[in-house]
C-alpha cells in the first residue's frame, strides 16, 4: 500500500482532535472584556494573548512529529511540533510542542541512525531513542503531504531531503518566510546558541543567514522570557527596503515589537538628527564606477580607516585630551573684587562632578557658578547696588560659560579633522573627509565615530540592548560593532554576512577577525554555513565560478541536490535586441509559474533607462532605486547593489560584459551577488565581450 495512504488517516484524525482541543480552549476564554475594571483589563490582556496563540495554532497547528522514547519510559511518545505550543486543558499534558522547546531540538538535530540521542533540558541532559520522524504539511486547515523521513528499522534513504526539496521548490512572493518546519541541523545550532555570545557567521549566499537570525530572536525570547524583552532587541539591516522584505517573518513566528532599523537611521536618531548626510556621490561615482577604474582598497581607504579600532583608540586619546584641557585655570570675576578662584572651579569640575559625562559636567558647573553668584548677591544689602552687580555678574557668567569648549559631537569631530591631524590621519582620509566636514556634511562612515563622541559627552541615555542582530555584516566596521557593544552589559550579538558579497568593502571588513577583535575570547563564537538553500544546483555551480575572482579565499557554496534548468549566457548582436529579449525572458518564466522576476542592472542610471525602455515597449515593471521603502514583488528592475539580500524566482543579469563587470574583486562581488539572487532560473545577456569573471 502507498505509505501516504497508510499514514494519512491516522494524521487526519489527530488533526481533527487538535482542532477540537483548540476550539474547546477558545470557547473557555469567553468574549472580549470591554469594561473599566482594571484587574479585568489586565486579565483581558493575557486572554487576548491566548486568543492570538490559538488563532496561530488553528491555521497551522504543527509541521512535524517525532516518536521519542526517553530512557526509562515504557514506550515511545509521539511529539507533535508546531510554531506555538498547546497543552491539553484537562491534564496540562503537552499536546503540541513549541519548536523552540528543548525537546524539539531533536527534530532538527536528528539526521538518522539508531544510536541514542540526547538533548539539553533545564534539569540536565536527557537521553533516549527516536522511532520516527515525520513531516506534515498543513495548509488552510487541510492536511497535505505526510512524509516519514525516518522510521526505525526502515531503509530511510534520502527522505530527510525530500521535504526540504519540496519546500525549496516553492515560488516566492515579495516576503521572506519562516522555515520552522525545515530548519537544518547546522542552522539550529546557531539559532539555539547561548545568549551571551557574539556569534559571527560567515554564510554562503542563500545559506539562510537572515532567516536564521530571525528565528534566533524568536528562540531567545522563548528561552529567556524572564530576562529578554522584544522591544530591547534590534536588527540592523542595510536598507529600509530590505527591512520591509524581512518584516513578515517575526510576526509569523509570533514575535512583535523587535526594532528593525539601519545603522544610519539609528545613529542619526542618537545624534538627535543634528548632522546632515552628504548625498551619496562618492559611493556611486568612485566605488561603483565601471571598467575596473575603482581605487584599490586598503587600510588607508577613508571608510576603512574611520571604521577601524585603531581610529577609535586615536579618537579616545583626543577625547581624553579634550576633557583634561577642558578648563583653563581662569578664575570667574563676578564684578570688581568678587572673584571665584580657578582652583575652586576645577575642584567642582574634577572632583564633585567627575562621575557625570562631560556635557552634564559643563551644565552642572555653570549652574554651580550661578548659585555661587546668587550667594554673593545676597550679601549685598543695598537693593540698587545688588541689582547693578547682578546684571554685571550674570553677563560675565554668560561670557565665562560661552568660553568653555562645547561638548558637541559634530563640532569636536570637525575640530579634530581641522587641525593637527596631519601626522596621525593618512592624507587620503583627510582629503576624503575635510571638504565635507567644512561644509557641515558627514558621510555614512563618520556616523560610528560621531555617535561614540556623543556617547562619551552625554552618556548612554538608558539604551541598553538585550540582543543585537547585524545582517549583511560584511558591510559594517569594527568601530560600529564596538559602539553597539557599549550599549549592552555583556555582548549578545548575532552578526551574519558573506565576505564574497562585500560590495561595500571600502567601508566594511575584509576578514571576520577584524570584528571578533571587539570581543574577548570567552564571548567569541565563529560559525560557517556552507550549504546554500536558495538556488538550484546549476545556479550555485555557476556562481561558484565567480567566487575565486572575489579574492576572499572562500570555499565554494554547497548546493542541496535540487536540479533545475541550465544557466544561460546569451550574446546579443545589437543593443536594440535587448528589450525583445527581456520580454521573451519574462513571458517564458511567467508561463512556467515564476512569480518574482528581476532584471538586475549594474548601475542606477542603467536601470532607470532600461525601465523606461521597457515601459515604452509596454512591459510593466517596478523600478527599485536608492531610498525605496518597500519591495512589491512581481517584475522588478533593480541595480545589483540594491538587490543584495533579496531573492527572485527568475533573474536576468543585464549586460554582463567586460566593461560593466571587469576582472576585479569588487566587480566579481557584484556579479556574484546578482547571480545568487535567483532561485530557479538564471540568465545573463551581454553585447560586446563577455565578462572575464565567468571563466574559471
Ligand atoms: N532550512 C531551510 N529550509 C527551507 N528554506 C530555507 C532554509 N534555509 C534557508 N532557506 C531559504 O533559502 C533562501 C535564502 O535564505 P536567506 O535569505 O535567509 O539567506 P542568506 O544567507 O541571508 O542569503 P544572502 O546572503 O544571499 O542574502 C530563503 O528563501 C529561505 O527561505
Amino acid at each position: 500500500m502507498d505509505p501516504i495512504n497508510t499514514l494519512y488517516p491516522e494524521e487526519q484524525e489527530r488533526l481533527q482532535q487538535t482542532f477540537q482541543e483548540i476550539e474547546r480552549q477558545r470557547s473557555d476564554i469567553g468574549p472580549v472584556y470591554r469594561g473599566q475594571d482594571y484587574v479585568e483589563q489586565l486579565l483581558e490582556a493575557k486572554r487576548e494573548e491566548t486568543r492570538q496563540r490559538l488563532d496561530l495554532l488553528d491555521n497551522d497547528p504543527y509541521f512535524g512529529r517525532l516518536d521519542f522514547q526517553e530512557d526509562g519510559k515504557a514506550a515511545p511518545l509521539p511529539l507533535y511540533i508546531g510554531k506555538r505550543g498547546l497543552d491539553l486543558k484537562e491534564t496540562a499534558a503537552p499536546y503540541v510542542i513549541d519548536w523552540r522547546a528543548p525537546v524539539a531540538s531533536l527534530f532538527y538535530s536528528f539526521t538518522g541512525g539508531d544510536a541514542p540521542v540526547t538533548y539539553e533540558a533545564p534539569d540536565g541532559t536527557i537521553q533516549g531513542e527516536i522511532y520516527r520522524k515525520r513531516n506534515l504539511s498543513i495548509r488552510d486547515k487541510t492536511l497535505g503531504r505526510v512524509v516519514d523521513s525516518y522510521e526505525r528499522g526502515g531503509d530511510n534513504i534520502g527522505l530527510n531531503d525530500e521535504f526540504l526539496l519540496y519546500k525549496l521548490g516553492d515560488k516566492k512572493d515579495n516576503r521572506l518566510r519562516d522555515i520552522v518546519s525545515t530548519i537544518q541541523a547546522e542552522q539550529d545550532l546557531i539559532i539555539r546558541a547561548p545568549r551571551y555570545k557574539a556569534l559571527i557567521i560567515q554564510g554562503a549566499a542563500g545559506s539562510g543567514k537572515t532567516t536564521v537570525a530571525l528565528h534566533r530572536l524568536a528562540f531567545l525570547l522563548y528561552q529567556y522570557q524572564q530576562q529578554i524583552r522584544a522591544e530591547r532587541m534590534v536588527i540592523f539591516a542595510p536598507n529600509t527596503m530590505f527591512l520591509d522584505y524581512i518584516s513578515g517573518v517575526l510576526p509569523e513566528l509570533g514575535v512583535g515589537n523587535v526594532k528593525q532599523t539601519t545603522f544610519a537611521e539609528w545613529a542619526l536618531d542618537r545624534l538627535n538628527d543634528n548632522v546632515r548626510m552628504a548625498q551619496g556621490t562618492v559611493e556611486g561615482n568612485v566605488w561603483f564606477s565601471l571598467e575596473g577604474t575603482r581605487p584599490p582598497i586598503d587600510d588607508e581607504t577613508p571608510g576603512r580607516f574611520k571604521g577601524s579600532l585603531a581610529f577609535k583608540s586615536w579618537l579616545d586619546g583626543k577625547l581624553k585630551d579634550f576633557e583634561e584641557n577642558f578648563l583653563t585655570d581662569q578664575p570667574f570675576e563676578a564684578w570688581e573684587g568678587r572673584v571665584l578662584p580657578g582652583s575652586m572651579i576645577r575642584e567642582w569640575f574634577e572632583v564633585e562632578y567627575r562621575h557625570y559625562p562631560l556635557a552634564a559636567r559643563r551644565e552642572r558647573l555653570s549652574a554651580r557658578i550661578n548659585r555661587w553668584l546668587e550667594m554673593q548677591l545676597t550679601n549685598i544689602g543695598d537693593p540698587k547696588i545688588r541689582k547693578d552687580k547682578s546684571k554685571t555678574g550674570k553677563q560675565r557668567l554668560r561670557t565665562y560659560v560661552n568660553k568653555l569648549p562645547k561638548a558637541d559631537a559634530l563640532s569636536f569631530y570637525q575640530s579634530i579633522f581641522a587641525s593637527g591631524a596631519e601626522g596621525s590621519i593618512p592624507k587620503k582620509v583627510l582629503s576624503g573627509t575635510q571638504p565635507y566636514l567644512k561644509k557641515g556634511f558627514v558621510q555614512p562612515e563618520d556616523l560610528a565615530a560621531l555617535v561614540w563622541i556623543h556617547y562619551v559627552f552625554n552618556g548612554a541615555e538608558n539604551l541598553a540592548f538585550d540582543h543585537v542582530v547585524v545582517d549583511e555584516a560584511q558591510d559594517v566596521s569594527p568601530f560600529q560593532i564596538a559602539l553597539l557593544n557599549t550599549f549592552m552589559n555583556e555582548p549578545s550579538f548575532t552578526i551574519l554576512g558573506d565576505l564574497a558579497q562585500g560590495i561595500h568593502a571600502y567601508r566594511g571588513v575584509q576578514r571576520w577577525d577584524e570584528l571578533s577583535a571587539v570581543f574577548d575570547e570567552e564571548h567569541n563564537s565563529y560559525h560557517v554555513l556552507k550549504q546554500s538553500y536558495r538556488s538550484t544546483l546549476e545556479i550555485i555551480e555557476f556562481a561558484n565560478r565567480i567566487l575565486p575572482h572575489t579574492d576572499t579565499g572562500l570555499p565554494p557554496a554547497e548546493p542541496v541536490f535540487r536540479s533545475g534548468d541550465p544557466v544561460d549566457v546569451v550574446r546579443l548582436e545589437r543593443e536594440d535586441e535587448k528589450v525583445p529579449f527581456i520580454r521573451s525572458f519574462i513571458d517564458d518564466n511567467q508561463e512556467r509559474g515564476m512569480r518574482t522576476i528581476a532584471i538586475i542592472g549594474r548601475k542606477d542610471q542603467e536601470c532607470t533607462s532600461l525601465h523606461e525602455e521597457m515601459v515604452r515597449a509596454g512591459i510593466e515593471a517596478n523600478l527599485i532605486s536608492e531610498g525605496q521603502a518597500s519591495y512589491r514583488g512581481g517584475i522588478t528592475v533593480v541595480p545589483v547593489y540594491l538587490a543584495k539580500g533579496l531573492e527572485f524566482d527568475a533573474v536576468l543579469v543585464a549586460n554582463a560584459n567586460d566593461r560593466q563587470y571587469a576582472l576585479t574583486p569588487q566587480d566579481a562581488k557584484l556579479l556574484y551577488v546578482g547571480c545568487t539572487r535567483a532561485l530557479h532560473q538564471l540568465t545573463l545577456y551581454y553585447y560586446g565581450e563577455e565578462t572575464g569573471l565567468l571563466s574559471s
